[in-house]
């Protein structure tokens, strides 16, 4: 898509497709277009160019009446909340399901009282946004964007605002209610811990171009110094105050950096891969983490070394972590929709570079791409329940029932 404000343009051939069911996080400097990038999305904004299609149907050519029921797939979370002053937090939660649905006053209050509990804003609902928090009035915002089960969910800033507690609450929260409904997350953020943590992939706006968009492990390694600068959260590189700084500007900080004065940034190394929140103990397995796994190992092959090596390495640290303790090693053996389980004193052993790919009934495609994983099983537990292939030592293929 292409958008322009009269002669001002916004950004230019943004093309990208949300994996369905992931969770995606878009960054980007201030002022580049993020919150217009959602609106158009939505169809509140018309690109000038371009279209946004939303299971098949192009919301920038069809009708209104088309565009108001593709409209009730999204919940949308604006930066400010968007909440209506004169409403209570109750009504402004109640409004999607009085505005969208024929529920009766009783069940609205379920769901509303649901959702209220789930942001933990409990005993506030009589409130109006005027009388709580800016952290508050985001909360509310997310509950409202939560009240008819959205397939998609735009969150536009979910941290504004936020103490760094509650938005570790409120990321868990994302990842717990695409644990649930598999809903498509899209969060527009400036929160370099949420872009580690959270999403599946991660893109990122400036100069008017969308500079990358795809698995997080590509823009957390990435050499282009806007990303480098951007994750650092640096004053010296490629983005200025207001506008790109021109060629004097940057020698000049050269030359400051050269002196070893700091640009204020952290030294963090992102190419370390810190380990994605997990759904909390009581939620489904996320489906999304299976998909993105296969689409991952799909493309990997066409990604940066670097990039390459981190996503071999998240994978191998993720089944580490699964298979530590008994609970986690079940949910492992879910997640793969495959039994991993050998008798006692036996292991098995998949080695890296020779992944074998186990296709199951549906959706769910088992990987296995770990650099040798033994996970020991009391032979009464074993559970075969379907014919699998496994790389011997010798590389050749062998199956077992
Ligand atoms: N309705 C509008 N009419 C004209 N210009 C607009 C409109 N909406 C946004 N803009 C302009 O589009 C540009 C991008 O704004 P946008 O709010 O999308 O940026 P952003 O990347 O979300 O910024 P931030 O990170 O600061 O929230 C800004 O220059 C803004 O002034």
């Amino acid at each position: 898509m292409t958008k322009s404000f009269g002669s001002q343009n916004i950004w230019r051939d943004v093309s990208l497709t949300l994996p369905a069911g992931e969770v995606n996080a878009l960054l980007g400097p201030s002022g580049t277009g993020k919150s217009v990038f959602l609106k158009t999305l939505i169809g509140l904004l018309h690109p000038e160019q371009g279209s946004v299609i939303i299971d098949g149907t192009d919301i920038t050519q069809c009708s209104a009446k088309e565009l108001y029921e593709i409209r009730k797939l999204f919940g949308v979370l604006f930066q400010d909340g968007a909440l209506f002053g004169s409403m209570s937090l109750y009504d402004n939660i109640a409004f999607p399901l009085r505005e969208h649905t024929k529920k009766k006053e009783d069940e609205i209050r379920r769901i509303v009282m649901d959702k209220v509990e789930l942001v933990g804003l409990a005993g506030a609902e009589d409130k109006l946004p005027g009388e709580i928090s800016g952290g508050m009035r985001k909360r509310a915002g997310l509950a409202r964007a939560l009240v008819l089960d959205p397939e998609i969910i735009l969150c536009d800033e979910p941290d504004s605002g936020l103490d760094p507690v509650r938005t570790a609450y409120i990321s868990q929260l994302l990842i717990d209610i695409n644990a649930e409904i598999d809903a498509t997350i899209l969060i527009v953020t400036h929160n370099i811990n949420i872009a580690r943590t959270i999403p599946d992939n991660i893109g990122m706006l400036f100069r008017k171009e969308l500079v990358m968009f795809g698995p997080r492990e590509v823009l957390l390694t990435s050499e282009q110094p806007v990303v480098k600068q951007f994750l650092a959260g640096d004053r010296f590189g490629p983005i200025g105050m207001s506008e790109e700084k021109d060629e004097a500007v940057a020698a000049a900080e050269a030359a400051m950096q050269a002196a070893g004065i700091s640009g204020g940034g952290t030294k963090d190394d992102f190419s370390e891969i810190i380990p994605q929140v997990q759904p909390n103990p009581d939620m489904p397995v996320r489906q999304a983490s299976i998909r993105h796994r296969q689409n991952v190992l799909n493309i990997i092959n066409d990604l940066p070394p670097n990039a390459q090596a981190a996503i071999r390495a998240s994978i191998a640290e993720e089944d580490r972590r699964a298979m530590e303790s008994p609970e986690t090693s079940a949910t492992l053996v879910a997640m793969a929709n495959h039994q991993f389980d050998y008798p006692a004193g036996h292991g098995f052993q998949a080695y890296d570079g020779a992944t074998e790919q186990i296709s199951t009934a549906g959706m769910a495609t088992a990987v296995i791409d770990a650099p040798t994983q033994v996970v020991e099983t009391p032979t009464e537990e074993i559970v075969v329940t379907e014919e699998i292939t496994a790389v011997t030592d010798e590389g050749q293929a062998s199956s077992r029932e």
